[in-house]
């Protein structure tokens, strides 16, 4: 299938060095964060929440990007699997095809897993050198630097730690992400990882990820808080509920895992 970025983007090699890509190629960690105590709770739990985890400035600068700049596509399950919608097929649709197809998502998720939510895959934009002017390429390259990754090691234990993926997403008013363990067929995901950046979310909204233990008791909740990191072991039952149809704002975030 063709990604949004391919049909969204002419290819362009060169990417143009705004200040934003500046800033972030400068790195992504907080300086002041303590990354030995934060190790000890997430030894303790192997679940976590940095707050302030990334430089103030490149959180504004993912967060801007994120809220002006990404041709989002909304990510579902059909009857074959995962799917993505670009905007513009979206903006195709009447009336009719679009309360079918919101429909359609509902009837899988009464029965079986299911998400819906705004996505953008920044790997695959990255590597097809879409839409280079966004910043996000600067976070792909930054992400997997020696920098973020040996803190991201020393926080959790994991030595394995060799390479992370990156998607953004946007969750609006109706976007939900039901349970599952992340875990994969690769089997190589050790650790996932959250980066909110949603200013002012409210924790009636919904879109909170929740984890879930065997009895189906919430075992943990972390609000959405504005530049702030989740960091948890593969496998781990979790979901982010259904945010509120009265929410105003769109919950903002950069998320993947943490490879060998
Ligand atoms: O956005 C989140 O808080 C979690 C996302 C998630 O669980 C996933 O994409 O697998
Ligand atoms: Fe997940």
């Amino acid at each position: 299938m063709m990604s949004a970025e391919v049909r969204n983007a002419p290819k362009t090699a060169a990417a143009p060095e705004s200040p934003a890509h500046a800033l972030v190629r400068g790195g992504l960690v907080n300086p002041d964060l303590d990354l030995s105590a934060l190790a000890v709770e997430f030894a303790a739990n192997g679940v976590l929440q940095v707050e302030d985890a990334l430089r103030p400035a490149v959180a504004d600068a993912l967060h801007d990007c994120l809220a002006g700049q990404v041709p989002w596509s909304l990510a579902f399950r059909d009857a074959e699997g995962p799917r993505k919608l670009w905007a513009e097929e979206l903006a195709e649709l009447d009336a009719a095809e679009r309360a079918r197809l919101d429909e359609d998502i509902i009837d899988i998720a009464r029965e079986s897993f299911q998400f819906r939510y705004d996505s953008f895959m920044m790997v695959t934009a990255y590597k097809e050198k879409r839409h280079p002017e966004l910043v996000l390429h600067r976070v792909i390259e930054q992400i997997n630097s020696r920098g973020w990754l040996e803190a991201m090691r020393q926080i959790t234990g994991y030595a394995r730690i060799r390479r992370a993926d990156a998607q953004a997403t946007r969750y609006v008013a109706g976007h939900f992400l039901r349970r599952h363990n992340d875990e994969n067929d690769e089997n190589d995901r050790l650790c996932a990882y959250v980066i909110n950046l949603t200013r002012d979310w409210q924790a009636d909204w919904g879109g909170l990820l929740q984890f879930l233990d065997g009895e189906g008791e919430v075992t943990r909740t972390l609000m959405p808080r504005y530049n702030s990191l989740a960091l948890f072991r593969v496998p781990a039952d979790h979901c982010v509920s259904l945010v509120a149809p009265f929410a105003t704002g769109a919950r903002y975030a950069i998320t993947g895992w943490l490879r060998t």
